[in-house]
């Protein structure tokens, strides 16, 4: 293993080894840190750890424990994934999990990166964007867990540390690797080591790959994984096979407990084309009047795609969270979600798409997934994964995917448009 990936998320992980993959590395996703060593053939392995929105000590602990593991496998450098709309509250966890992983790696800087252009979003000025509009005026300022109210992202990560926060323009990456290392080089000089760097174009990505070759240690979004495999190509590192997959005939199924803009409009997309979908009544869960079972049974009696959905918008989130607290809301929710992608499982269904980060940690944990291998994308940053011999996910992350994602993930993991 070459490039050891620790994800903050399940679906931003996944993101990750699309990235990776496209670029022809061979990635795999774990279920938290394994036990066992990694197979030998993997080059890229990615932590997948569900730590987002843990308490802090706890995200540090987990990230630290799957470093070792990675270490271990005698990865090379190492890259610390969070989401591209740097979701995270005042109190962390990027900066502090940076931090607990550069103090392990022994690095005095880092640089810090979301941008990911495909899906619209960029770093400009030390400020994020997603699309045309700020970061806290993009719907992540709604968001139920981590709510995106600054779009300066070099004051949203100076909350979460005591460390200097930098920044690397874009004036200094459009120059080149050089000039962008040195600046950071400078950053670091001037007590700033934590760097916020810019990038809006995919070229700009790469070159802060490349200008962070030699480091033990960068983190971002999916983007910022864009260089590494060319980095390591270069050094004559990667297998000239490429990465493997095939899809999977049988039975697919939905679950969305994303309430982001994007899932609600492809809910409204799949609503209105007439597929069968069964919303998912918070308050009925939380009093324990809609099961699991029902949900599950009523998906697999149905012809076509069946969508199990709680997404909502973010009034009616506001309001059941106001009711009962955040915490019990997203727990009850994601249990009744991991308890129904089990019965749909044994029920038959092999073909699983799942909408948002933590509902699909929540599944991949209740379906006791170890390891997924990252396969073709769907749409920029999901991938479609195999995750057992009849088993294939698609993750996707609140945000992403076209209207019609649900329908085109179906037929994408059933093998259609994926090279033989
Ligand atoms: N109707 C609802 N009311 C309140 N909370 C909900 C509702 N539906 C889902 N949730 C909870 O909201 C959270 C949504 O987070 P999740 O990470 O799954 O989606 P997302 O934030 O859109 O995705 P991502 O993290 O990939 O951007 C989950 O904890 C989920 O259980
Ligand atoms: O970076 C992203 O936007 C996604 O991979 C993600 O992490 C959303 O949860």
């Amino acid at each position: 293993m070459l490039l050891g990936c620790i994800g903050d998320d399940f679906t931003g992980s996944s993101d990750l080894g699309n990235t990776l993959v496209k670029a022809g590395m061979r990635a795999v996703q774990y279920a938290g840190t394994p036990a066992a060593p990694a197979a030998p053939e993997v080059e890229a392995g990615i932590v997948a750890l569900k730590s987002r929105s843990l308490p802090r000590a706890e995200a540090v602990r987990l990230s630290l424990e799957a470093l070792d593991w990675l270490h271990a496998q005698g990865c090379r450098q190492f890259l610390f994934k969070y989401c591209s709309t740097f979701d995270s509250t005042p109190e962390g966890n990027i900066g502090p999990v940076a931090e607990a992983l550069a103090d392990a790696l022994g690095t005095d800087r880092v640089i810090f990166c979301p941008a990911f252009p495909a899906a619209g979003r960029m770093v400009f000025q030390g400020h994020l964007f997603v699309g045309n509009r700020l970061l806290s005026e993009s719907g992540m300022e709604n968001h139920p867990l981590t709510p995106m109210t600054d779009p300066d992202l070099r004051r949203w990560l100076a909350r979460q540390t005591a460390r200097g926060v930098g920044h690397l323009p874009a004036d200094a990456v459009w120059a080149g690797a050089a000039a962008a290392r040195a600046r950071l080089d400078a950053e670091v000089q001037a007590g700033r080591g934590l760097v916020v760097a810019d990038a809006i174009r995919d070229q700009d990505l790469v070159t802060l790959g490349q200008a962070v070759a030699d480091l033990p240690l960068l983190t971002g979004g999916s983007g910022i994984a864009l260089g590494l495999p060319g980095n390591f190509r270069a050094q004559g590192l990667l297998s000239a096979e490429g990465p493997r997959w095939r899809g999977q005939a049988g039975p697919a199924a939905v679950l969305s407990g994303s309430c982001s803009r994007a899932t609600r409009r492809q809910v409204a997309h799949h609503v209105a084309g007439g597929a069968p979908a069964l919303e998912i009544d918070p308050e009925a869960v939380l009093a324990g009047r809609a099961s699991a079972r029902q949900a599950a049974d009523w998906a697999l009696a149905q012809y076509g795609l069946p969508l199990v959905y709680s997404s909502a918008d973010p009034e009616a989130v506001r309001a059941v969270q106001a009711r009962h607290g955040t915490g019990t809301v997203a727990a009850r929710l994601e249990a009744f979600v991991a308890e129904t992608a089990r019965l749909l499982v044994a029920g038959g269904v092999t073909r699983l798409i799942t909408a948002g980060g933590e509902t699909s940690g929540a599944v991949v944990e209740g379906l006791g997934l170890a390891s997924l291998e990252i396969g073709p994308e769907i749409d920029p940053g999901v991938p479609a994964i195999r995750a057992g011999r009849d088993l294939v996910l698609a993750l996707k992350s609140g945000n992403f995917g076209a209207e019609d994602f649900f329908a085109k993930a179906a037929a994408c993991l059933e093998g259609a448009g994926v090279p033989a």
